[in-house]
């Protein structure tokens, strides 16, 4: 009679030789290696070993099955998960206070960045180009208020170079309230610190990335004529408005409000824009014309949030015909040539008064050319307000030299000899030598504007040649009518180059 534990081996042998085309199923084309494996098995006695051996197997084999499952089962039973997209603020908000976090220090696999923003220590000074670590490529455990989270990061390259990047972040409970209120800290850290700045979007593969927080500009820094600049900065103000609101969505009207900015380049069209935004806490979403395409345009318009204010870049590069897939727009020169996959102007205009365009937004449009624009783009509705920012005249240039040298106040500029002997007479020795200083200075800054010829410098060009002697305020008059020689010489220079590359054009378009 056989033993019990004899008919248990042959009992297991013969089950486990039934297994052998079984595991075939789940490992074609190892047929040799799983039947030796289960021949060596077979002859084990005790079927306990063999047992063990068939988990060591599946463990070799299923192992990133398992893990998967492994992972996935807090995932779906016990974890909380927040979804955060790359390409939205919130993700913003989420990295910068993760890498403010430890556990972002000890991350076993980390993304180093440099300049990820703001780019100031706390004490005030530029912190030249920090470096960054987050944790990347895998999930990073943390306990924050006495709750366990997983920060959840994988980024992969997609085709043309992109980079993907999918983040969770989930916490080991049921109550969302918890991630909720860890994001919103999030916010409120990344708030600190953007506050006192403008956050500036730029498009990237049809999408909005937020590029870069600047420091909010102050309108003064802007030289442009005050009458305009008040106009425009009350017009804005007027338009924000709560009542204004109400105003609009009770008469059923958009609530949009356009601008365009026109004029030389170098004249400010861009900085003031800046500048509105940062005067009114707004975001700025910069849209050039030239690099875009009649499908991102659309796409872009379609993702502006409901205030903001949308800098749509040199206008007058917009397809000169009306119609959809236009193929000729206007080159520098003001002759039309041909070009592929620019914006139509139907569809800038479409998108200007589409139902998709934001609520709330403040459209500012900027050309060098506003002779080339289409009088569509540009009727009220489209461009309330057409504003020209002009190269400088004495006035300006005049500030521009105190923007430089002082804070004086340009109206100071306006006062006559005799209010200055009244304040000399009152000063202490202190204020006598600022006095003094300030005399000099206004009479320097008049010097300046006589040597240098009205509406012929556009302010950014003249700002270069005062920072090159930025603290040279007597060197920058003694040099200034050298400058303005050698920059009319550059100018002739250029405009026989241009006439000889049209020139050029001109003959080879004939032949
Ligand atoms: N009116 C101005 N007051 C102060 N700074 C100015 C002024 N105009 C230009 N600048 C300076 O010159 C540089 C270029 O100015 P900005 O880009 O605003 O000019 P723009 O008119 O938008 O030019 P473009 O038409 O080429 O886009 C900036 O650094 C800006 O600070």
């Amino acid at each position: 009679m056989a033993s019990s534990g004899e008919f248990n081996a042959s009992h297991i042998q013969s089950l486990l030789s039934e297994q052998t085309p079984f595991l075939n199923l789940f490992f074609p084309g190892l047929a040799p290696v799983t039947s030796s494996l289960w021949a060596l098995l077979t002859v084990i006695p005790n079927g306990y070993g063999g047992l063990l051996c068939f988990c060591g197997l599946l463990l070799v084999f299923g192992k990133p099955h398992l893990q998967v499952t492994m992972r996935s089962i807090p995932n779906r039973h016990i974890a909380t998960t927040i979804d955060v997209p790359h390409r939205d603020e919130a993700y913003d908000m989420l990295i910068s206070w993760v890498c403010a976090q430890p556990f972002a220090q000890s991350a076993r696999t980390s993304l180093v960045t440099v300049n990820l923003k703001p780019t100031t220590s706390g004490d005030g000074l530029i912190d030249k180009k920090p470096l960054h670590f987050s944790p990347c490529n895998g999930r990073s455990y943390f306990w924050h208020k006495r709750n366990l989270f997983i920060f959840a990061r994988h980024r992969s390259q997609e085709q043309f170079g992109c980079t993907r990047e999918e983040v969770t972040l989930s916490y080991f409970g049921r109550n969302s309230g918890v991630l909720r209120e860890l994001l919103g800290e999030c916010r409120s850290h990344y708030m600190g610190l953007v506050e006192n700045k403008t956050c500036v979007f730029e498009h990237e593969n049809d999408r909005w990335k937020s590029s870069r927080s600047k420091s909010k500009r102050d309108a003064a820094t802007v030289v442009i004529k005050e009458h305009l600049k008040k106009m425009l900065i009350d017009d804005v103000a007027e338009f924000l408005d709560p009542q204004t609101r109400s105003w609009y969505y009770a008469r059923s009207l958009p609530y949009q409000r356009g601008y365009l900015f026109y004029g030389l380049p170098g004249t400010g069209k861009s900085s003031f824009s800046l500048s509105i935004a940062g005067r009114f806490d707004l975001d700025l979403y910069v849209l050039s014309i030239p690099s875009l395409s009649d499908r991102s345009l659309k796409t872009l318009f379609a993702e502006l949030p409901q205030q903001c204010v949308v800098l749509l870049e040199d206008v007058d590069a917009v397809g000169l015909d009306r119609s959809q897939g236009v193929i000729t727009d206007a080159s520098s020169d003001g002759r039309p040539q041909k070009s592929a996959g620019k914006v139509s102007l139907s569809t800038l205009l479409n998108v200007l008064d589409g139902i998709s365009s934001s609520e709330g937004r403040v459209l500012i449009m900027t050309t060098n050319h506003i002779e080339h624009l289409d009088p569509a783009l540009i009727r009220p509705g489209r461009a309330d307000m057409r504003v020209e920012f002009q190269l400088a005249d004495r006035d300006m240039i005049i500030q521009l030299f105190f923007f430089i040298y002082g804070s004086e106040p340009s109206n100071l500029i306006q006062r006559d000899g005799s209010e200055d002997s009244a304040d000399e007479d009152s000063a202490d020795e202190d204020s006598k030598v600022n006095i003094t200083h300030n005399r000099e200075l206004r009479q320097l800054a008049k010097k300046l504007a006589a040597k240098i010829p009205e509406f012929e410098f556009s302010p950014a060009k003249i700002m270069s040649f005062l920072l090159a002697n930025k603290h040279l305020p007597r060197r920058a008059v003694a040099d200034v009518g050298a400058w303005v020689e050698k920059s009319r010489e550059e100018r002739k220079k250029l405009s026989r180059t241009n006439s000889w590359v049209l020139n050029d054009e001109d003959e080879i378009d004939d032949h």
